[in-house]
């Protein structure tokens, strides 16, 4: 029998006073709180998905920091300050420093639906490939980019990132039952579909606090 691949996933968080903005028309100036509570739930189910063996948080917000290290998670400041995909090859080097042939996958801060067990297929879906890709709910962009052991780390992120990814030859992941790995909040819409699909507890415990409405 094989031994399971073990992943690092590196997570990064924009400086909230600067993210969601797709979000102001649902949560007004609560959009800083909502981005930290969906990256405090993202990364609290990436470190209970039994794949998992580190999570590593790249940011420059301290309460965003915060809250990572103290659900377990390590934090690597944002020094390339230079973007998301920039942001994520630090994050992604640090793993390797460590172990230049660590399996590293990413997944955005911003899926407060995540369940680990579904986290844990799309990982284990991943491990078949050297590097591959989850396209998210809207079949637009992507929630998390795979590269397994000794392959190069060149996530395409931004935009239309699943067309980015397909054309740069890395395998999309064909699975059904991800759901909550695929479910970005962006919008209000996202943010409803997320209620019902369940968000986790930061999240739950913050529209009960500001009885938002959607
Ligand atoms: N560390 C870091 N993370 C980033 C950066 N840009 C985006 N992110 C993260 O990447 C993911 C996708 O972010 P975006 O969709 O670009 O931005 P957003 O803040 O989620 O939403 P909008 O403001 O509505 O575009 C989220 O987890 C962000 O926190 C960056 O420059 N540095
Ligand atoms: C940056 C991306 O995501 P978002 O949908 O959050 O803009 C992306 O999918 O490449």
């Amino acid at each position: 029998m094989t031994t399971p691949q073990r992943w690092t996933i590196v997570i990064p968080v924009k400086r909230p006073e600067h993210a969601k903005t797709r979000l102001a028309d649902a949560v007004g100036e609560h959009r800083p709180r909502f981005a930290r509570a969906f990256a405090a739930d993202t990364v609290q189910a990436a470190l209970d998905c039994p794949p998992v063996a580190r999570v590593i948080v790249v940011t420059d917000d301290d309460e965003a920091a915060a809250s990572a290290v103290a659900l377990g998670a390590e934090v690597v400041a944002d020094t390339p300050d230079a973007g998301l995909n920039a942001a994520l090859r630090h994050g992604a080097a640090v793993a390797r420093s460590a172990d230049a042939s660590a399996a590293v996958a990413t997944l955005s801060a911003d899926l407060p639906a995540l369940r680990p067990a579904e986290l844990a297929r799309v990982l284990d879906a991943a491990a078949a490939h050297p590097r591959s890709f989850l396209a998210d709910a809207a079949g637009v962009g992507t929630t998390s980019y795979a590269a397994g052991p000794g392959a190069a780390f060149e996530p395409a992120f931004g935009g239309r990132s699943r067309a980015a990814h397909r054309l740069a030859g890395v395998v999309e992941l064909d699975l059904d039952d991800v759901t909550t790995v695929r479910r970005d909040v962006d919008t209000a819409v996202d943010l409803w579909d997320a209620r019902r699909l369940g968000v986790g507890p930061r999240t739950t415990a913050l529209l009960a606090e500001l009885d938002v409405a959607l």
